[in-house]
């Protein structure tokens, strides 16, 4: 006998494994854009912590679902449901603050600004101070010990000017917008670490190999502390090597606690990476499952891996 069965405090251990909840459903969906149906009656669901691939040739309305997701187009009919609330209709900057965040299939930066302070935008949608609030520094907090100012001269008037920054720092407290900024600075700077291009954190993004972009991009997404992070082809442009890298990502993420939604047209890295893929074709879902039943599927052969291999 095994010692949980002798220790009648030991926990249970439970014989099977409890299913993944449902972060986010897509109900019979349809999207008209006059007379071509871009989604025709789509349904399935995301669940929570999976990495989920989204497929299907050119046109098949990926992009499309993805938009209706994050709110850009209304559905035609049906729902999407975000963690059981309905979000269908609502402003894509509301969903944004629901939790879904997401990168586009052509990059979309702020080209003069730093990669950091690209980063620092997704991250400033969860501060609390307004602008007249930031203008005027209206609210003030009592800063922790590591938040003071430094005294760092050894004497001097500059010494003197340190102490009294601090003291009155101590007294009257730190204007809350400078204590979120420093804090969104040091969440960015965390982030461009994460995804590996913290090296050129205060070049202007336009500057930046193409590359790093795209993990910018994704950088600036997960600013936003997202549940779901949706990534529109994140590889396009990829060579071999970076795609390998992205794939390393994407696991991270995911480990991270962050639901993924991946469009992307290479097979290999759809399948490398995903724990199950939909498959659309002509705005119609034609498969959904693990990545070896899906890739078997007859239907989805004729569909899309039987595209010539410069299509995928
Ligand atoms: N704003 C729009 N107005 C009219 N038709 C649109 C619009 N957006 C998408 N469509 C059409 O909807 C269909 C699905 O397009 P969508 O971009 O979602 O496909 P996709 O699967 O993402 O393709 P790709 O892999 O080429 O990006 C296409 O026929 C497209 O022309």
């Amino acid at each position: 006998m095994s010692d949980e069965t002798n220790n009648p405090v030991a926990p249970k251990i439970p014989t099977q494994p409890v299913p993944a909840k449902n972060l986010l459903e897509i109900d019979d969906v349809t999207l008209r854009f006059g007379g071509v149906v871009a989604l025709n009656g789509i349904s399935f669901e995301i669940k929570e912590g999976e990495i989920l691939g989204l497929i299907g040739p050119n046109g098949a309305g990926k992009t499309t679902c993805f938009n209706v997701m994050t709110g850009v187009y209304k559905p035609t009919s049906g729902a999407v449901r975000f963690r059981g609330e309905r979000v269908t209709g609502r402003k894509p900057h509301q969903i944004s603050r629901l939790g879904i965040s997401r990168t586009f299939q052509n990059i979309r930066l702020f080209p003069e600004m730093s990669a950091l302070e690209n980063v620092m935008v997704g991250t400033d949608s969860r501060h609390k101070t307004s602008v007249p609030g930031a203008l005027f520094r209206l609210y003030r907090v009592r800063p922790k010990e590591e938040e003071l100012p430094q005294v760092t001269a050894s004497g001097g008037i500059v010494r003197t000017w340190q102490q009294v920054r601090r003291g009155f720092a101590k007294t009257f407290g730190l204007s809350r917008h400078i204590l979120e900024e420093r804090a969104a600075e040091d969440k960015a700077m965390e982030l461009l670490r994460f995804v590996g291009i913290a090296d050129r954190a205060n070049d202007e993004a336009r500057n930046l190999p193409y590359g790093y972009q795209r993990r910018l991009e994704i950088a600036r997404a997960l600013g936003t502390e997202p549940k779901l992070l949706c990534l529109d082809e994140p590889a396009a442009g990829f060579n071999p090597a970076e795609k390998e890298e992205l794939l390393g990502l994407i696991r991270r993420i995911r480990d991270k606690g962050v639901t993924v939604l991946l469009i992307e047209h290479d097979m290999r890295l759809v399948m490398g990476v995903t724990d199950r893929i939909v498959v659309l074709e002509f705005g119609s879902k034609i498969a959904d499952g693990r990545p070896e039943e899906v890739s078997r599927d007859p239907r989805v052969i004729a569909a899309y891996l039987g595209e010539p291999a410069d299509a995928a």
